[in-house]
């Protein structure tokens, strides 16, 4: 049985800011498994930020109670949160770097903070300097780095006293796409490596899709949904989360897509659901030939999830009208199967 590292439970966060009462969490029930990455997502004020503040207790809930590592730290005296934020490494959007400090200043600064002796210390940032892949920018300022080498130094930084507990604040955020992949691909052997649990804020679905093991959807401060990654992104259930999957699979032909695909395809277009269960491509090749229709791919969408793949292709059926409704029928006892006005 798998542990739960934090626990939400019934967790609610307002604040009163001008006389308004504004509910940034309302009633959220997770709960966080030791050794997993955990990624929560929402759009811009669903509360993400709040959410991941509650964990070091940055934040206080207002109403329920939020637990780390087997100890409610709802109402925990702040002399003894210090303990409790030990454990927990953050890393930010921004970086966070002290613009004063060398690459080896800031990875150290915790430590210091920390009270490790300076061989200690040294050692250690060696260490994780050689980790994260920058050994040889110890001597530089972050003013000298670009922003992958600057989010290497934070995660270093954040694992420096080798905390159980790792928060990603939109971490990528500033990122462009191939470095954002190397920042995952790095948090992903923080969390295989050293088993640090991870929680990824995020409003980016893809990823989602790269890094977690698990997903909440977070919308105005409630889980709307959540479950494994690959159950949410194979069905997701409430239309905020379908529409987070689809800007990672672009798997429907947007007006523009379908004006084009309309011109060079005369024939009957369908969208056909994919995933591995499904074994759509043997499944078409033998309805075709029976129904004598032909096909064509001109839409795809299908990612890899793991070892599985899912999305959905968009086909042009082109036989007799009444054996393309034959085809569609006998396809919908497989998938789901959509025509396209
Ligand atoms: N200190 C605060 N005082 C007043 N309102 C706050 C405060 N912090 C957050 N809020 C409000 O709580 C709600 C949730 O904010 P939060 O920053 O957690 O959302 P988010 O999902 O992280 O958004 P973003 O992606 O834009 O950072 C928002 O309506 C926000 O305006």
């Amino acid at each position: 049985m798998s542990t739960p590292l934090i626990e939400f439970r019934g967790t609610g966060k307002t604040f009163g800011a001008a006389g308004k009462v504004v509910t940034a969490l309302d009633g959220v029930d997770l709960s966080i498994d030791a050794g997993e990455i955990y990624a929560v997502i929402g759009h811009s004020g669903a509360g993400k930020s709040t959410l991941v503040r509650l964990i070091n207790a940055l934040e206080r809930a207002t109403s329920g109670s939020v637990l780390v590592d087997g100890v409610d730290i709802t109402h925990l005296p702040e002399r003894r949160l210090r303990q409790v934020r030990l454990g927990i490494g953050m890393v930010f959007q921004q970086f966070n770097l002290m613009r004063s400090r060398t690459v080896f200043g800031n990875v150290a600064y915790p430590l210091k903070i920390a009270g490790w002796a300076k061989a200690d210390r040294e050692k250690r940032v060696a260490e994780l300097l050689n980790f994260v892949g920058i050994s040889d920018k110890a001597w530089q300022y972050p003013d000298q780095l670009s922003g992958g080498q600057k989010q290497r130094v934070g995660i270093a930084r954040a694992l420096a006293t080798n905390p159980k507990i790792l928060l990603a604040d939109e971490s990528t955020s500033a990122l462009d796409p191939e470095t954002t992949g190397e920042v995952l691909r790095l948090l992903k052997r923080v969390n295989s490596e050293f088993g640090v649990t991870i929680v990824v804020i995020t409003h980016e679905m893809e990823v989602v899709r790269e890094i977690a093991d698990r997903v909440a959807v977070l919308k105005d401060g409630r889980v709307i949904e959540h479950g494994p990654v690959r159950t949410v992104f194979a069905a997701p259930k409430e239309p905020t989360t379908q529409r987070f999957v689809e800007t990672v699979l672009r798997a429907r032909p947007d007006d523009d897509d379908l004006a084009r695909i309309r011109e060079r395809h005369p024939g009957r277009l369908v969208i056909a659901k994919v995933s591995d269960d499904r074994r759509i491509g043997s499944v078409l090749s033998e309805a075709t030939s029976r129904y004598d229709v032909r096909f064509e791919v001109v839409h795809g969408g299908v990612k890899e999830l793991g070892s599985t793949s899912f999305g959905s292709l968009t086909l042009e059926l082109i036989g007799a009208d009444s054996a393309v409704d034959e085809l569609i029928a006998d396809l919908r006892t497989t998938t789901d199967v959509e025509e396209l006005a």
